[in-house]
C-alpha cells in the first residue's frame, strides 16, 4: 500500500475516540485525513453529512456492499456502519495518514485486508465512567445507551487479548490520553511532515 500507514482507532462507544480524533485533526491539519464512513443511523445535532458520516438508508448501504464498494461493514447497536474503498482512497490520494474510527467487528475485518494499519484502542477508565460519559453526552436513547454498554462489555474483554491492538490508551485525563496518542503516532507524523518538506 503506497503512502503512510493508516491508523485504526477503536474502543467502546463513549470512550472518547471522536474527541481525541478532532484534537488530532485540528493540531495536524494537512497530516491526517478522516475516513468518512457510511451509516444508517440518523445524524446527531451538529453532525454533517459528508464530514462526520455519509448518512444513507439501509437499502443504499446494502446495495453498495453487494456492489463491492466497501472494505468492511458491520451492524452496531441496530445500525449499519461501513468503510467504503473510496473513503480510504480519498484520503490516501492526498498523501495524508488515513484514520478509521471503527468498531471491533471492523477491526477484525480490516485485519483480513492488505490495509496494514496501526491498531489503537481507546478505553474508558471504567464501565461506570463510560456510562456517565454516554449519559452526559445526551445523544442516546435509553435503549441505544444500553446496547452501547452491552457492546462495550464484550469489546473491553476482547481488547485484553494480546495481538489485536498495537497500542492501548486509557482515556482518563484527556490531555494525558492525547499525549499518549501523539506519542504513538509521532513516527508516522514525522514521515509525512518530512515528505512535505522534500
Ligand atoms: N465497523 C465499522 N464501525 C464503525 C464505522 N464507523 C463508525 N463505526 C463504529 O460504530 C460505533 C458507533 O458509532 P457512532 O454511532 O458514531 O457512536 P459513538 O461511537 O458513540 O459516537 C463506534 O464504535 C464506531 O467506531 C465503520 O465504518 N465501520
Ligand atoms: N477524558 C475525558 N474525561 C471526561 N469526559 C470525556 C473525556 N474524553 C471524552 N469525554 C466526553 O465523553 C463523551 C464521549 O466522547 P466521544 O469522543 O463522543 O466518544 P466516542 O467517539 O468514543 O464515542 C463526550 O461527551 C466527550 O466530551
Amino acid at each position: 500500500m503506497a503512502g503512510p500507514r493508516p491508523i485504526v482507532l477503536s474502543g467502546p462507544s463513549g470512550a472518547g475516540k471522536s474527541t481525541l480524533l478532532k484534537k488530532l485533526l485540528k493540531e495536524y491539519d494537512g497530516v491526517f485525513g478522516f475516513s468518512i464512513s457510511h451509516t444508517t443511523r440518523k445524524p446527531r445535532q451538529g453532525e454533517e453529512d459528508g464530514k462526520d458520516y455519509y448518512y444513507v438508508s439501509r437499502e443504499t448501504m446494502q446495495a453498495g456492499i453487494a456492489n463491492g464498494e466497501f472494505i468492511e461493514s458491520a451492524e452496531f447497536s441496530g445500525n449499519m456502519y461501513g468503510t467504503s474503498k473510496a473513503a480510504v482512497q480519498d484520503v490516501q490520494a492526498k498523501n495524508l495518514i488515513c484514520i478509521l474510527d471503527i468498531d471491533m467487528q471492523g477491526v477484525m475485518n480490516i485485519k483480513k485486508t492488505d490495509l496494514k494499519p496501526i491498531y489503537i484502542t481507546i478505553l474508558p477508565p471504567s464501565l461506570e465512567a463510560l456510562e456517565k460519559r454516554l449519559r452526559d453526552r445526551k445523544t442516546e436513547s435509553e435503549e441505544s445507551l444500553q446496547k452501547r454498554l452491552d457492546a462495550a462489555r464484550v469489546d473491553m474483554e476482547l481488547s485484553k487479548q494480546p495481538d489485536i491492538f498495537d497500542v492501548s490508551i486509557v482515556n482518563d485525563d484527556l490531555e494525558n490520553a492525547y499525549r499518549q496518542l501523539k506519542d504513538a503516532l509521532i513516527a508516522e507524523i514525522t514521515k509525512v511532515q518530512n515528505a512535505k518538506k522534500s
